[in-house]
């Protein structure tokens, strides 16, 4: 009895297995002979090209004296093996410079064309490829000025294309990897690049050369990419955002490098030349000598926004702690470093927030 029920159902399990197979392979074949194409089910990913090292070519193979912006963003992708299996990809070539020329009319026309993107439901992801020395504030402006859940991705590389080991194909596979990873919808804008994934935030380059130079000073990076796999080590975190000023010229605001022996020179030079804010990139958590704090007095009387941050790379600038902000009728940046906070700023300024409790209330990171 026990054996005939056996038989029975293992008979019931072949029918059942066969017609699952017979059902998988006719709609297989179907696809094949269909005519929609076999990956129009795989995510829309558009590259936006800008340029740097992930586009440095050198006169012969070599990592040394190549020109950065000499590949395009088409030849980038075509570089890369098995990336067609991971989306459907467009380029899109927005400049071809070297990211130390980069500047707020490439920002700018980076976030007009990633809005119209997402409100045209052009693409489901923006991989932006753009050199590393800047990175970090291009990737901190977009977070600030893009509200989408859509990823938002700048990847680069430490190598140009013509170097033994260039880094640039792996990084713009782990990139469109994690672009096109569920779980990296509502992160706002992310780095990827040598198997991290960083929030724009907190990422900054700590290395001149080596291929791990991005860091993520506070919080740690968010993620982890390989080949095979992409993890996030916690839910999405975003910040607050802030408009895209409708005027593109961003208002002047310098970043002071203080130092010992400081003087106030170049803060009263810089008042002179019209900054409308400064930013102090502080010895230790965000001090200037005595001389340097008179001469930023002289500037916040004559009306400029001056926000201490920190030259030394870790940990926060705190208010009124060895200097009175509230005296001296300061801001500070917490945990922003000073080419972020200068973007901050710019960006406040452009939206006429002149309220000094309002900005520092903006430079608190607000979850
Ligand atoms: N690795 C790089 O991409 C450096 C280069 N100077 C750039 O930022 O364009």
């Amino acid at each position: 009895m026990a054996q005939l029920y056996r038989r029975r159902c293992s008979s019931w399990v072949y029918a059942l297995v066969g017609a699952i197979i017979f059902a998988v392979s006719s709609s297989f074949a179907l696809a094949q002979t269909g005519k929609a194409p076999m990956h129009s089910s795989l995510p829309r990913v558009l590259v936006l090209a800008t340029g740097g090292t992930i586009s440095g070519k050198a006169s012969e193979r070599s990592a040394i004296s190549y020109d950065a912006g000499a590949v395009t963003g088409e030849d980038l992708i075509a570089g890369v093996p098995g990336i067609e299996k991971l989306a459907r990809l467009k380029a899109e070539q927005i400049s071809n410079i070297p990211s130390q020329n980069m500047n707020s009319k490439v920002w700018f026309r980076l976030a007009e064309r990633i809005n119209q993107v997402f409100a045209h439901d052009e693409a489901d992801a923006v991989v932006i490829t753009h050199g590393t020395d800047t990175m970090e504030e291009t990737a901190f402006f977009l977070d600030k000025v893009i509200k989408t859940s859509h990823p938002v991705i700048l990847t680069g590389a430490m190598r140009p294309s013509t170097a033994i080991s260039a880094d640039g194909p792996a990084n713009m596979y782990e990139a469109v990897k994690v672009a096109v990873d569920p779980a990296a919808q509502g992160r706002g804008v992310m780095i990827v690049l040598n198997d991290t994934i960083h929030a724009a935030r907190w990422v900054t380059k700590t290395s001149t050369t080596s291929l791990e130079t991005f860091k993520s000073q506070i919080a740690g990076p968010i993620g982890a990419v390989d080949a095979a796999s992409v993890r996030f080590f916690g839910p999405p975190v975003s910040f607050n955002h802030i408009a895209l000023p409708t005027e593109q010229n961003l208002p002047q605001v310098r970043i002071i490098y203080a130092h010992a022996d400081m003087d106030a020179q170049q803060i009263d030079e810089a008042v002179k030349a019209g900054a409308a804010g400064l930013v102090i990139a502080g010895m230790g958590d965000g001090n200037v000598s005595q001389e340097a704090l008179s001469g930023l007095d002289r500037a916040v009387k004559a009306g400029v926004i001056i926000v201490r941050s920190a030259r030394v790379g870790e940990g926060f600038v705190n208010r009124n702690v060895e200097v009175n902000d509230d005296e001296h009728g300061l801001v500070v940046s917490y945990d922003l470093n000073p080419q972020k906070a200068r973007i901050l700023l710019q960006l406040l300024l452009a939206n006429h927030v002149r309220d000094k409790s309002k900005i520092q209330q903006d430079f608190l990171a607000r979850y």
